[in-house]
């Protein structure tokens, strides 16, 4: 799949009760990762969700990434993200094989990013780029770190942090191939206000 468009990630205190709705939007509206991040010690309904998001994604030609959890997405066969202190990059590529989508946080460190891609990465993400709801306190990254990494990281970059429909377009323009957003795209009144987000930041990606 290549990894170009809207990255959505879930949240479980603000998708709570409207998980399924929201996410279903967002798909409908062309987002082509999902991320399921929850970070609940609830084994059960964790397995329980990320099984029936897997199958949402599948209808909608999406696919789906895990955060933190190397054997949920090995049982599942899907894809997985880890930060820093998340293990491994390279152990998780061993353990889910050369097919499955993996990606690295690398905060505004392009050393990190070229480490990421050594071991195995099939995507960097840098953030955050702007003032996030969701992690107020991540390490700050600008959009210079964008440019710095042309000709250096032969990744698909992935940007987070304080996305919005307003901001997007310049991390696009400086080569972002997808932006990953929670509040963004779910803080919204109703799945059809998801949807129209969702919509609205692929159309970024394919302008005309
Ligand atoms: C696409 C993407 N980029 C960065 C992160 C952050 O990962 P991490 O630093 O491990 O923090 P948590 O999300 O686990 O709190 C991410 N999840 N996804
Ligand atoms: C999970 C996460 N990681 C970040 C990083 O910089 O690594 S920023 C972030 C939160 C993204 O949520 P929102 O779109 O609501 O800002
Ligand atoms: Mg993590």
């Amino acid at each position: 799949m290549k990894l170009r468009g809207l990255y959505a990630i879930t949240d479980s205190q603000l998708l709570e009760g409207r998980l399924l709705p929201y996410v279903e939007a967002a798909l409908k509206g062309g987002a082509k990762l999902l991320q399921y991040r929850d970070k609940s010690t609830d084994e059960a309904r964790r397995l329980r969700e990320a099984e029936v998001l897997r199958e949402l994604c599948n209808r909608y030609g999406a696919a789906l990434i895990i955060n933190d959890d190397a054997e949920l997405a090995a049982r599942l066969g899907v894809g997985l993200h880890l930060g820093q202190s998340d293990g491994s990059l390279s152990v998780a590529r061993a353990l889910l094989g050369r097919q499955a989508i993996i990606g690295g946080t690398c905060h505004a460190q392009l050393e990190l990013a070229e480490a990421a891609a050594k071991e195995g990465a099939s995507y960097v993400a840098f953030g955050r780029f702007f003032n996030s709801n969701t992690k107020p306190g991540a390490p700050s990254a600008d959009v210079a770190l964008l440019d710095a990494s042309k000709g250096r990281i032969n990744l698909p970059i992935v940007a987070i942090g304080g996305v919005t429909l307003d901001n997007a377009p310049a991390l696009i323009a400086h080569g972002a191939s997808m932006v990953a957003v929670i509040h963004g795209l779910f803080a919204a009144d109703s799945a059809a206000d998801v949807e129209r987000r969702a919509h609205a930041f692929s159309a970024l990606f394919n302008p005309g």
